[in-house]
């Protein structure tokens, strides 16, 4: 697939057509279907788990990316993957031991990621760099979707897209949260991987037409906008 690709966050889909829903995001040309995990401890909202992920997999053949807000995931790893997730993204927050975690996905068959919440340093990720396919930094506070895109987020994406540089090693970043227009071209100056978008795919209903306006959002400004992330108006 060519990159960046866009990933619809499904918590933005109508729930009770869930499998149609995911279907329709497919034809409009989404590349990935990232499915948002909460547990009601490690976020403050409750969302679904591996029988739910395992009922919409038939509805689409693109890459399940699965987003883990939830405490100690190293309880589910394996269930998450028979359900279905060829991606498997474990806060680094969530666990004590998340090295381990990101061992136990790979072992499971999944590629593993890490995400990080917008309070957490970008350095609380750089030991687990050897070992992780993907690093999603949340660019709001995980939980819901619909909200603000937080802009100091943007410094820890420059960080990490330095860090992947000298390491060589492919490292995809993802950037979950408040992912629209107007946010994206900022983002594009470090070469996102993979834009996270809910409330902008799913709304007024035409997802083709609002996944085609992210993609031209990322390919026309990419590299056009360098130092200017912090004076950007991102609301
Ligand atoms: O992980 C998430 C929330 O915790 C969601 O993926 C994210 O919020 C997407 O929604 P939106 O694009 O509407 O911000
Ligand atoms: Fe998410």
């Amino acid at each position: 697939m060519e990159k960046p690709l866009i990933a619809p966050s499904i918590l933005s889909a109508d729930f009770s057509r869930l499998g149609e829903e995911v279907r329709a995001v497919e034809s409009a040309g989404a590349d990935w279907i990232h499915v948002d995990v909460m547990d009601g401890h490690f976020v403050p909202n409750l969302t679904i788990g591996p029988p739910v992920i395992s009922a919409i997999r038939k509805y689409s053949t693109l890459p399940f990316d699965v987003h883990l807000m939830i405490a100690r995931p190293e309880r589910y790893v394996e269930d998450f993957v028979a359900a279905g997730a060829d991606w498997l993204v474990v806060h680094v927050e969530a666990s004590v031991h998340v090295h381990r975690v990101i061992q136990q996905i790979r072992k499971a068959g999944a590629r593993p990621g890490v995400a990080v919440n917008p309070g957490t340093p970008i350095s609380a990720i750089e030991p687990l760099l050897d070992d992780v396919d993907m690093v999603l930094v949340m660019s709001v506070n995980p939980g819901f979707g619909g909200q603000s895109f937080i802009p100091s987020v943007v410094r820890k994406i420059e960080v990490l897209r330095k860090w992947i540089k000298e390491r060589g090693r492919e490292v995809l970043i993802e950037v979950d949260g408040g992912v629209n227009e107007k946010t994206i071209p900022v983002l594009a100056n470090y070469d996102v991987d993979v834009y996270v978008a809910g409330t902008a795919v799913f709304a007024g209903g035409d997802y083709a037409g609002n996944i085609s306006r992210l993609r031209k959002a990322a390919a026309g400004f990419r590299g056009r906008l360098l130092n200017q992330a912090d004076s950007c108006d991102m609301d």
